[in-house]
């Protein structure tokens, strides 16, 4: 898959509900669950407009967390949490018990405003709710991540230059200054999303495009990039087909300000761009991914990049 750019949020929306439908039909066929992290922002009206509807989805077989979440309680309108549960959780029957928000109850502060005790405790409590699932920490390995991306580059509650991308010693880490509103987060870590079976990154608006240029093209580093930036150029020779859809980005537009026929992707942009983009992918950054990391259960793959890149 790699890249696809589509003309509208619409498409987005049909494309990602046929590729989901499927995903979870082949988890659940092989593992009897399917276990994805949703992000919130734009991404749960794209992504729940078409799912939602889907007949051929087994929702008994699912359990949903959160890929970050704004500590503020479940009804707040700044909750993640309530914007899935409005888009797609209120219209699909997934057991109540499978489905995971945040320890509202530990909340002292409504507003997001919360001391780094309260931020902790709420980080704290949804470790657990993981590690009920996964049984340990180190096992914690999602089907499916699903991830927005602001016009910052953050991604989660993981923002530019922030010291939470560095963090390797959990899998949910807590801040309480986020330079988005609400200040209080938590959020899955960087092992955690490199140890997904799948991440898809969706992406819409004019917003995102500059951004968006600035990672998949130039290689600037975002923390929305950094995953990509992860992948060792070494694996690039080496790279097994069918790891090909590890890491996707949906767009509603190219990533450059150039008309673009929407047939413009998948094999043809193939052989013409993927060399390219590989040598702009920096070597993967120990420190913050490397194969120390207790997370990462086994090395990362090689995304497959089909980016209509026009000079
Ligand atoms: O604050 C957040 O922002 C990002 C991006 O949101 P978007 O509205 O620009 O798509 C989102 O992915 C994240 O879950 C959320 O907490």
């Amino acid at each position: 898959m790699g890249v696809k750019a589509f003309a509208t949020s619409a498409a987005i929306s049909t494309a990602i509900a046929a590729d989901i439908t499927t995903l979870s039909s082949s988890v659940i066929a092989a593992t009897g669950r399917f276990v994805v992290a949703f992000s919130g922002g734009s991404l749960p009206s794209i992504v729940a407009k078409d799912l939602a509807k889907s007949g051929a989805v087994d929702w008994t077989k699912w359990h949903v967390f959160l890929a970050d979440e704004r500590c503020v309680p479940n009804t707040h309108k700044e909750s993640n949490y309530a914007l899935i549960k409005q888009e797609l959780l209120s219209k699909v029957p997934i057991p109540a018990s499978q489905i995971h928000p945040i320890n509202d109850a530990l909340l002292v502060s409504q507003d997001g405003a919360c001391s780094d005790q309260e931020t902790a405790a709420i980080a704290d409590d949804y470790k657990n709710q993981l590690v009920s699932l996964f049984g340990s920490e180190d096992k914690i390995v999602f089907d499916l991540v699903l991830l927005g991306m602001g016009p910052d580059g953050h991604t989660c509650s993981l923002f530019p230059k922030h010291h939470l991308l560095r963090v390797t010693s959990t899998p949910i880490a807590y801040l309480t200054d986020s330079p988005k509103p609400p200040p209080a987060r938590i959020t899955l870590t960087y092992p955690v999303l490199n140890a997904s079976q799948h991440v898809w990154f969706v992406s819409t608006g004019e917003g995102k495009a500059q951004v968006l240029k600035e990672i998949l093209v130039d290689g600037v580093e975002y923390p929305s990039g950094l995953g990509i930036r992860s992948i060792p150029t070494s694996l690039s020779q080496e790279a097994d087909t069918n790891d090909y859809d590890l890491l996707n980005f949906l767009l509603d537009q190219p990533p450059v300000p150039q008309p673009l026929p929407t047939s413009f992707i998948d094999e043809q942009l193939d052989s013409l761009f993927t060399s390219s983009l590989i040598q702009a992918v920096a070597p993967i950054d120990a420190s913050i991914l490397g194969p120390g990391s207790p997370y990462l259960h086994s090395p990362p793959r090689l995304p497959h990049y089909l980016l209509p890149l026009l000079p």
